[in-house]
Order: C-alpha cells, then structure tokens, then sequence
C-alpha cells in the first residue's frame, strides 16, 4: 500500500477518508478518584434517583403541613377503599369506631373501679364493690379485642382489593400509552416509579392510615374521659402528651432521615456488588483482572458504611434519651399538678389515679399517632404519584375509534412527513415523501441515526407525524382505528423481544395469543426464517420455555432469537411486513436464507415489503431503494439506477463491495450472497 492509500479504504477508485479525531478534545487525566474522597460526604454526586424522590419528605415538612395534609389523604384512601368494596370499607369504620368507644367506656369502668377501691370501709367490702365494674372493665376489653379483630378481618379483605384494583388499572393504561411516551426517560421513570413505590406504599396506606384513625380516636377518647372525670383534667393532656409527642417528631424525623441517607449511601455500595455479580460483566471482569480493583472501593465504601451506622446508632440513641427525658418532665409536671389538684380537694383521689391510667393511654397514643402521622404523609405522596401517573397514562393513551384500517393495501404515501421525538429539537424525520404500493419490496438504507427505523414506525402507524400526512388507500392514518391498523402491520425489530415463554408463543404472540396457535402457520414461518432448526434442536422443540429465569427454559444467541423474531413477524401474515435490520446479528448463511425467503419465497398476495439493512448486497433486488440521511431521503430508486447515479448509494455499495473484492473480480460486481453456497 502506498502513503497516499494507507490512511484511507479505496471504494471503486473513490477514496474513503479515514474517522478524524473531535475537534478540541484534549488528552485525558492520568487518575480519576472511583468516588468521593475519605473525608468526603459518602452520599455526594449521587443523583436522587426517579425511585426515591419522595424518601424522607416526612422529615423536610413541617408539623402543620402533616397535619394539614391528613383530611385529604383520608379522603383519597376512604374513595380507593369504596371503590374498591363497600361492604369492608364501612365495617372496618364501624368497627373501629366501636373499637375506640369500647376504649373509652374501659377507661370511665376502670376509674368506676378505682373509686370503689378507694373508697372507705374494709377492704373485702371494697374489692366486692368493685367487683361488677372489674367484669365489666374485662367485658369491654374482650368487646374491643372482638372489634379489633373485626377490623383486621375487614381490612384484609379490603387492602388486597384495592391492590388488585389499583394495580390492573395501573397496568392496563401503562402498557397501552403510546410508544412515543413509552420511549420518553421521563416516563420511564415516572412508571417505574409508580410501579414499584406507588402500588408498594398504596398496599401499606390501608393499614396504616386506619391505625392512625385508631390512634386518633383514641386521644379522642382519652381526652373526652379526662373532661367527664374533671373538666380541668383535660388541661392535662397537653402538659403531658405534648413533650412526648415533640419528642416523638423528632426521633421520627431523625429515622426518615437515617433511613435516605442509608439508603444512598447503600446505592453507591450497589453499583459495585451488582458489578461484581453481573453476567454481563462478568467476562470482562475477568479477562481484564479488574475485580480486585472494584472490590478495594467496594471495601472502602462498606468501611464508611460502617463507620455511619455506628454513628446513626449513637445518634438514634441519643435522641431516644433526651426523648425520655423531656416526657418524664412532662409526666413530672403533670403528676404535680395532680397532686395539687388532690391536695386541694378538686379531684378525689380515685379521680386521679384514673387520670393517671387515662393520661398513660393518651402518651401511648400520641407517640403512636405521630410515627404513622409521618409514615402516612409519606406513603400518601406516592400514593398521588402513582394517581398522578394514571391520568397522566389516560392522557396518553392512543385514540379510539376512527375507520377500520382496509384489509386490502393498495397504497400507503408518505407526504412530507416530519417527526422529532419528545425532547429533542432535531427531528429524526424532516419531509419525507414516498409511497409504497401493493406487491413492492421496498429497502431503507443509509447511515447509523439517519431515520429508517423512525420511518418504518411511522408506517406502522406507532408515531403520529409530527408535520405532513401518512395516507393509507388515501385515508388518512390518523383518522384510521389505530388497532385495526396495528393488525394489519407485521414489524420485525431491530432489537426483538426475547419473551420468556414457549418457543411456539414467542411465535404465535403476534397474532396477540400465547396459547393458541396455527399449527401450519407457525412451521412455515419457522421455516422460511431458519428457526425450524433452532426450534428442532431446543430440549422440547416447540414447548421449551425460552428463558433461563424457568427450570428446563434455555438460553438462545442473539442470531437464534432474531430468527425466532422473523418467524413471529412472518406468522402474522399481514398485508404490510416492516423488517428492522433483522439478520444484523445473524450468520451469512442464514442472513442469506432470510431475505430468500422474504424477497423470493411465498408470500401473501399484495404483501407491501420494507426492508431495512445495512447491508446493501441483500436489498440490491428491491423494487426501490431508498437512500436516508439525516431525516431526508436522498437518494431512490433501483439498485442500477442508484449505481448509476454514483452518489453516497453507489460509495456506500462499492465499500462494502471492496471488503469481498478478490484480485480479480469487478468494482461493483461481489456480494456475499453471490459468495454464499446453494
Ligand atoms: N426513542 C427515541 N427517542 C429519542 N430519539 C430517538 C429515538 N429513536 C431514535 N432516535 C433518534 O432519532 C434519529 C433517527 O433514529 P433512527 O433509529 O430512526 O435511525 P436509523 O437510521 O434507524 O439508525 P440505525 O441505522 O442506527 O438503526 C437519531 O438521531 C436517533 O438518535
């Protein structure tokens, strides 16, 4: 090779330059730190993930903005609940109404008890005269364990519903919203999020917002006893239970706090376990020696791991002492007040020994009022996130209704159809203009990012143009029931799916089942794509579960899953057949047996063919070609007529032609199906 040729490929005497170097970009550092220094905060330059953008937010809001909240995340739970069963929704209400009365009414027997026993006369007498108001102390205790034992009974048949309930409407509007907010990150996230937090809290909040209704009512009660004991009494309450209600916030503020700081800190610990564990990874890992690399920073991380949960737990402990120590002040100031009520004479002393028992419930309450108050607040806003990404799916959904799609296809045009996508200022199609006929196979090629695959989606009708017309039979395609329309395109992707069912249902869900099939459908398909032989060799043929996640399921190569993929788009057998570069991961061999079968083999009557690849030696037998580039087309029409014009089609060819050119064959005229045996 002379100096001139060695920097550049030579296409039929055309020289191809050789990738430049970006402009500007200077020469790396010689060391990069793999995470924030020793000194350094463990948590710093994580993003807050879409997952754990309302972690802690309990902690950040202010008391009022908690309680302010609570009537209406009562009213959202009490509609999902009455949604979902009415019958449960009213007994687990009237059950814990009963419930915290039956509360109530043991706190005014017990001091009914408390009075007798301090009363005068001997002591056999006194416990004979407390006697009836002990049973019945023990009658509404028992009455309340019933109620109480009522409500989990309602509440278990309740929360599974509004689950199944929440979670069906969920799944349905998700997996039905159009592809162009599918394929948005905004949503991803936004649907994962509500997914996976979403429906996990939506089970939770049931359960604990009907405790907190119990907690609620039982300070109710608590205080409503104080009143018919003493109406001074119920000055009480606050003296004793607002220490240890304060003291409750902020050992729950402090716990929510812990919990999203560990929880970061445990994500950047993630990131190298999950590697270190990874198939994917696993073979570089290996062939590069580099596990000793990711496992010293994993260490360096789980030291600091360490070192922060030693000091939350000091924290957590800390925080508990001075807790006690501001309640028992309370209870302190409390008692003294009593005592001087008592030694004045307001109250009598079985008065005050019951306001003591009646104050102890009332702490026990508050405490537990204001954990779940936190915990509720908390679940609640995920609970409106996950209501939130529901009608925002509604929103997104594709359009109903509108003309069945025509079963025959004569024509399908493009005219002047622009698309971009969510987010993005360039667009990804800009004016294109075609039209595809009856009978035609027609090929897309052109360079990496060009637009094909946005086209082909556009034709199936996945996009809606974002300018100019997609025209079926000259009906508008916007105006066309987009499901008939659906039906009547079969797409074979770049990236198939790899459906962790049976061989046969990988095949036979493109007609929409996968249980039911076309026996003879299925094995013409199989057979004209090569996965006849896949499937032959498969432990169970037909019925072999393709995934490893199932006992007995089996693995497939990527070429062994795109031929699998052809056959799906194949059984449809519908009048329009779109292949994404299907054989990209396939052998030549079967590449070659691919597009036999698609340009030559059987087909339906009338079938409109597109046909996108980068190898430009297996479309040269399309009736059109069309040559993309950034958006536009540039180039059309047959592979003579393109190699002829001699423009980027014609380069494009003959540099993959030079790649199989031997000394003494022609510019133009190898291929590697011309190579390739029978
Ligand atoms: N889902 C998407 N969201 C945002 N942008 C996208 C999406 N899919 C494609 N694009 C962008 O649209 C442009 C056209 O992409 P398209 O996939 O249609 O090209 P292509 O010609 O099929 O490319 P390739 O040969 O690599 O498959 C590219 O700039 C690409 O980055």
């Amino acid at each position: 090779m002379t100096g001139a040729q060695s920097g550049a490929a030579r296409t039929g005497g055309r020289r191809v330059p050789p990738p430049r170097p970006a402009p500007g970009l200077e020469l790396p550092p010689a060391r990069v730190p793999a995470g924030p220094a020793d000194g350094d905060d463990i948590t710093d330059g994580l993003k807050t993930p879409y997952w754990s953008v309302h972690d802690g937010a309990s902690a950040k809001a202010s008391v009022g903005e908690i309680l302010g909240r609570l009537p209406q995340i009562l009213r959202q739970v009490g509609t999902l609940a009455w949604r979902a069963d009415r019958r449960n929704t009213l007994l687990v209400v009237v059950l814990q109404l009963a419930s915290a009365a039956m509360a109530a009414f043991g706190l005014v027997a017990s001091v009914g008890v408390l009075r007798e026993l301090f009363g005068t006369g001997p002591t056999p007498d006194r416990v004979r005269a407390a006697l009836p108001q002990l049973l019945l102390v023990v009658g509404l205790l028992s009455l309340r364990a019933l109620l109480e034992a009522g409500v989990a009974a309602a509440e278990a048949k309740l929360t599974p519903k509004i689950r199944v309930a929440l979670e069906s409407e969920f799944y349905d509007l998700a997996a039905r919203v159009r592809l162009e907010a599918v394929e948005d990150p905004d949503w991803h996230d936004t649907v994962h999020r509500a997914s996976d937090k979403g429906l996990y809290y939506a089970r939770q909040i049931v359960g604990n917002v009907v405790a907190l209704a119990a907690a609620a009512l039982d300070i109710i009660g608590t205080a409503s006893v104080l009143t018919v004991l003493h109406p001074l009494l119920i000055l009480m309450l606050p003296l004793s239970v607002l220490p240890v209600g304060a003291a409750a916030v902020r050992a729950a503020r402090d716990r929510f706090h812990s919990h999203m700081r560990w929880n970061a800190m445990q994500r950047r610990l993630r990131v190298f376990t999950w590697l270190l564990l990874d198939q994917d990874s696993a073979a570089e890992l290996r062939s590069t020696a580099s596990q000793g690399a990711l496992l010293s920073e994993y260490r360096r991380i789980a030291e600091r791991i360490a070192a922060e949960e030693t000091r939350l737990g000091v924290s957590a402990a800390r925080i508990n002492l001075a807790g006690r120590a501001v309640g028992g002040l309370g209870a302190g100031l409390t008692y003294a007040a009593l005592c001087l009520m008592l030694l004045d004479g307001w109250i009598p002393l079985a008065v005050g020994a019951g306001a003591v028992l009646a104050l102890q419930t009332g702490r026990t309450s508050l405490t537990t009022f204001v954990n779940l108050a936190h915990l509720v607040f908390e679940n609640a806003l995920w609970v409106s996130d996950l209501l939130t990404v529901q009608s925002h799916c509604r929103t997104r959904l594709p359009r109903t209704g509108g003309l069945t799609a025509p079963e025959a296809v004569k024509e399908i045009r493009l005219d002047e159809v622009s698309f971009s996508y969510p987010g993005k200022d360039a667009p990804a199609l800009d004016g294109v203009t075609l039209t595809l006929k009856a009978g035609e196979t027609v090929a897309f090629v052109g360079v990496n990012g060009s637009g094909k695959s946005t086209c082909s989606k556009l034709i199936a009708g996945l996009y809606d143009p974002t300018a100019g017309t997609v025209s079926w039979n000259g009906a508008d395609a916007q105006h066309l029931d987009p499901l008939s329309l659906q039906r009547r395109v079969s797409m074979v992707l770049q990236q198939p799916a790899h459906f962790p069912f049976t061989a046969l249902a990988n095949i036979t869900v493109s007609r929409g089942s996968i249980t039911d099939a076309d026996p003879e459908a299925a094995h013409r398909a199989a057979t004209a794509s090569g996965a006849d032989q896949v499937i032959a060799s498969l432990p169970d043929a037909w019925t072999t579960l393709l995934s490893k996640r199932f006992r007995g399921g089996q693995q497939l190569s990527a070429g062994q899953w795109a031929k699998i993929a052809v056959a799906r788009g194949l059984y449809k057998q519908a009048p329009v057949l779109l292949l994404d570069e299907p054989t990209a991961s396939m052998d030549p061999r079967a590449e070659h047996a691919v597009y036999q079968a698609v340009l030559q083999g059987p087909r339906l009557p009338g079938q409109i063919t597109v046909l996108i690849s980068h190898r430009l030696a297996s479309v040269r037998g399309c009736d059109t070609i069309y040559v993309f580039d950034s958006g536009r087309i540039t180039e059309s029409g047959t592979h003579q007529e393109l190699m002829d014009l001699d423009a980027s089609y014609a380069a494009m060819f003959r540099l993959q032609a030079s790649g199989y050119r031997t000394a003494d064959s022609g510019p133009d005229a190898p291929s590697d199906r011309a190579r390739l045996p029978g």
